[in-house]
C-alpha cells in the first residue's frame, strides 16, 4: 500500500552544522517514526559560533520543489522554519494554498538565540497577512511573539494575550514559548491557547547548558510529526514539550560554542 505511512515535509533552510534548519527537522522526523521531506528555502553557512553567510533559493526552484513533491507523496502535515524575505514567505504561502499539505505548523523563525537575524525585518508584515492565517499551530519563541504582537511578556497573563493576539491574526493554535535566559531560573513555561479557547501552560525544568541550538526546530518538527501520526494538537505539544526537554537535558559534547540539541538521546514516543 503507498502512501499509507506517515509523511511530513519541512520547509525552510539548511544549517550546515546539523543543529537546525532541514537537518534538524530531518532528525527529529526519524526520532518520530514519521518519513520526512524537506523544501529547500535557503541555506547558511553556521557553526555553534554563529551564522557567517546566507543564501536564499530562488523562487522558482522553490516552486518546483513543492510541484514534484505533491505530485508523488501525499503529505499529512508540514513544518515552516526559516523564510528569509518577502518573496520567499509569498512563495511558501501560495504553493501552501495551491497543494494539499495537511496541517501546517509555523514556527516564525525570526532570530536565533544568538542574535542571527533569519528573517528581514520588511517581511513581518507579509508573515502576519499570508502566512500566520494559515497555521494550525504557531509557536513563536519569546522574542518572536513580542515582536508580532508588541505586547511585553512578562507573566503567564500576558503570554496569553500575545497568544490571543496571535489567534486573532488567524492562527488556530498558538504556543508562546517561555523565556530561558536566566541562569537563576528554576523552570521553562510555555503557553498554550487551543482553537476552542482553553489554554494551559507546559513547565519543565530549567536546563543550565549552552546545547541548546535547535530546540525551536526539534519543537516543531515534532510538533508536525505527532500531528501527521494522528495525535491530538494537545498531546502534540505536550509530546514535543517533553522530547525537546529530554535532547536538551542529555547533553552531546559536539561544537566549541553553542552545541546542538541531542536528537539522539534515548527517548520513546
Ligand atoms: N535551557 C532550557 N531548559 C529547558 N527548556 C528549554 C531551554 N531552552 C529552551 N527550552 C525549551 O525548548 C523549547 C523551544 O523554545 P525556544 O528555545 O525558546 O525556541 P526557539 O529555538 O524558537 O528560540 C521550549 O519548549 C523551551 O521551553
Ligand atoms: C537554517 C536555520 N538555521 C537556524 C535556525 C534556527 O533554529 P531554531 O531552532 O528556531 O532556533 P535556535 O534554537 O537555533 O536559536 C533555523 N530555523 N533554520
Amino acid at each position: 500500500m503507498v502512501n499509507q505511512f506517515p509523511q511530513v515535509l519541512t520547509i525552510a533552510g539548511s544549517d550546515c552544522d546539523g543543529s537546525a534548519g532541514l537537518q534538524a527537522d530531518m532528525n527529529t522526523f526519524q526520532r518520530c517514526g514519521v518519513y520526512g521531506m524537506s523544501v529547500l528555502t535557503a541555506a547558511v553557512a553556521g557553526n555553534s559560533y554563529g551564522i557567517f553567510a546566507s543564501q536564499p533559493m530562488p523562487t522558482e526552484f522553490i516552486d518546483k520543489q513543492f510541484a514534484v513533491l505533491t505530485e508523488d507523496f501525499q503529505i499529512n502535515a508540514c513544518k515552516t522554519g526559516m523564510l528569509t524575505d518577502t518573496r520567499t514567505i509569498e512563495t511558501v504561502a501560495k504553493n501552501y494554498q495551491k497543494h494539499d499539505l495537511g496541517p501546517l505548523v509555523l514556527d516564525p523563525v525570526i532570530i536565533t538565540k544568538h542574535g542571527d537575524m533569519l528573517l528581514e525585518e520588511d517581511a513581518f508584515e507579509t508573515l502576519k497577512e499570508k502566512l500566520i492565517p494559515q497555521a494550525t499551530v504557531l509557536t513563536p519563541n519569546y522574542y518572536e511573539a513580542v515582536k508580532l504582537t508588541g505586547i511585553q511578556i512578562e507573566s503567564t497573563t500576558d503570554a496569553l494575550k500575545a497568544a490571543q493576539i496571535l489567534q486573532e491574526m488567524g492562527a488556530k493554535n498558538v504556543m508562546v514559548k517561555g523565556k530561558h535566559n536566566d541562569k537563576q531560573q528554576t523552570k521553562v513555561t510555555d503557553l498554550v491557547l487551543l482553537e476552542d479557547k482553553t489554554s494551559f501552560t507546559l513547565s519543565e525544568p530549567f536546563i543550565n547548558t549552552t546545547h541548546i541550538n535547535g530546540t525551536g526546530d526539534l519543537l516543531s518538527a515534532c510538533i508536525a510529526a505527532e500531528i501527521a501520526k494522528k495525535t491530538s494538537i494537545a498531546d502534540a505539544i505536550k509530546q514535543a514539550k517533553k522530547f525537546v526537554t529530554a535532547a536538551i537535558a542529555d547533553q552531546l559534547d559536539v561544537g566549541h560554542k553553542y552545541g546542538p540539541v541531542n536528537h539522539l538521546v534515548k527517548y520513546s514516543f
